[in-house]
């Protein structure tokens, strides 16, 4: 048997998914497997819950009752005390700075699962340091829902990669929260701001959804899988179409935007007024392997194309090789929400249980 102890950050959507998924879960994942899986500490931005008992269905209020300010140092201090082992940190904020901590977090034993995309789209310089600090310390940090939420991208470039198929291109509709927004307002007579709060209602968009409208997010998962098959590029070489006009952009606050978010309405009323009949809005990335060339865009598609079909937050990655000539290796389905990332997460963590020690 196996027990690990899992340190969340982050309890927002995807992080208070996790915990769910994981108490509906846990038996079952004892019973096949022979894996424990412990909530030590649950963290948000201002506090740290201790779990002295397993966690059960009331953590929400154990969490608001009996969390208190913390620093890293004493959730560490904490996990040394306990003498917990087979640790993971689970990293489901949005958070740049929080990225930091992940090598102090490594040198003291921590493994990694990232919802959050961050750590991989910072400088190239930070993402090999991070690589050769995992390598020293021998951890792990999986990252599968930095692209494409719970649909297995990630995965399947690295095993292309390292089989040495070569890949060609990668393109697609590589976010759901953009697809969700997309597909509702090009059907629809709603305006843009009602559409966009909806999908952050749902849970669909980024905290700050300018980190989507900007294109950054989608830059960001283009760089993560340019980063796989070694092409070395940062995320200002991303040749990316900004949807938030510089007055709402991310240099003002996200209170600012939100009340004045209505001013997106008009532009974007003038893109669907061009539209044909049988056109729809799409947003698309795209990494050209030989041009080296990573874009991000909002184009026009026919509706009964394979993008244009799409429903709901779907997105879909069309992988092209040199075997698989131009019948691409096409992966779709939700791309945004917090239960399929959470269940992305939790997967991520079972593969990182494999290897590590029986206690
Ligand atoms: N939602 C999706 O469909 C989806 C899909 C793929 C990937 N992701 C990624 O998953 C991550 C989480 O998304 P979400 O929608 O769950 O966001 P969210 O609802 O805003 O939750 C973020 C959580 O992180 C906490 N946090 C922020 N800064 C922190 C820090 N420095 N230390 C510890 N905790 C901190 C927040 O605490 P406070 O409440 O105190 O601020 C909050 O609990 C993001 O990186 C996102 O890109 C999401
Ligand atoms: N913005 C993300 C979902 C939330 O992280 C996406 O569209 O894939």
């Amino acid at each position: 048997m196996k027990t690990i102890n899992i340190v969340l950050f982050g309890v927002g959507n995807v992080g208070s998914s996790l915990i769910n998924q994981i108490l509906e879960s846990r038996s079952k994942i004892f019973n096949s497997s022979q894996i424990d899986i412990k909530l030590a500490v649950i963290v948000n931005s201002k506090i740290a819950f201790y779990n002295k008992d397993d966690i059960n269905n009331s953590w929400e209020a154990d969490f608001k009752s009996y969390g208190y300010p913390y620093k890293l140092s004493q959730i560490i201090n904490h996990v040394k005390k306990e003498k917990l082992t087979n640790l993971i940190a689970v990293d489901a904020t949005a958070s740049e700075k929080f990225v930091k901590n992940y090598k102090e977090l490594i040198r003291n034993g921590f493994n990694i699962v990232a919802a959050n995309k961050t750590a991989n789209s910072l400088s190239d310089k930070f993402y090999k340091d991070l690589r050769l600090e995992l390598k020293k310390h021998d951890k792990q940090f999986l990252y599968e829902t930095n692209v494409g939420a719970g649909l297995p991208v990630i995965k399947t470039v690295q095993d292309l990669h390292l089989a040495g198929e070569e890949i060609t291109k990668i393109r697609g509709i590589f976010s759901g929260s953009l697809s969700y927004i997309f597909n509702s307002f090009s059907s629809n007579n709603r305006t843009f701001s009602e559409v966009l709060d909806e999908a952050r209602n749902k849970g669909l968009t980024e905290p700050d959804p300018r980190i989507d409208l900007s294109g950054k997010d989608v830059g960001r998962k283009l760089l993560i899988l340019a980063r796989e098959i070694n092409i070395i590029k940062e995320l200002t070489e991303v040749k990316i179409e900004n949807l938030v006009p510089n007055h709402l952009n991310g240099k003002s606050s996200i209170s600012h935007f939100n009340e004045n978010q209505q001013e997106l309405n008009l532009n974007f009323e003038e893109r669907r007024s061009n539209l044909k009949a049988d056109e729809v809005l799409r947003h698309i990335g795209e990494l050209g392997v030989a041009s080296g060339q990573l874009e991000v865009k909002l184009v026009t598609e026919k509706r009964n194309s394979p993008f244009g079909s799409l429903q709901e937050a779907d997105a879909s990655f069309e992988i092209y090789t040199k075997n698989y000539g131009n019948r691409p290796i096409v992966i779709q389905g939700a791309g945004a929400g917090a239960r399929v990332t959470s269940r992305g997460v939790l997967s991520d963590l079972l593969k990182i249980s494999e290897k590590l020690e029986c206690i």
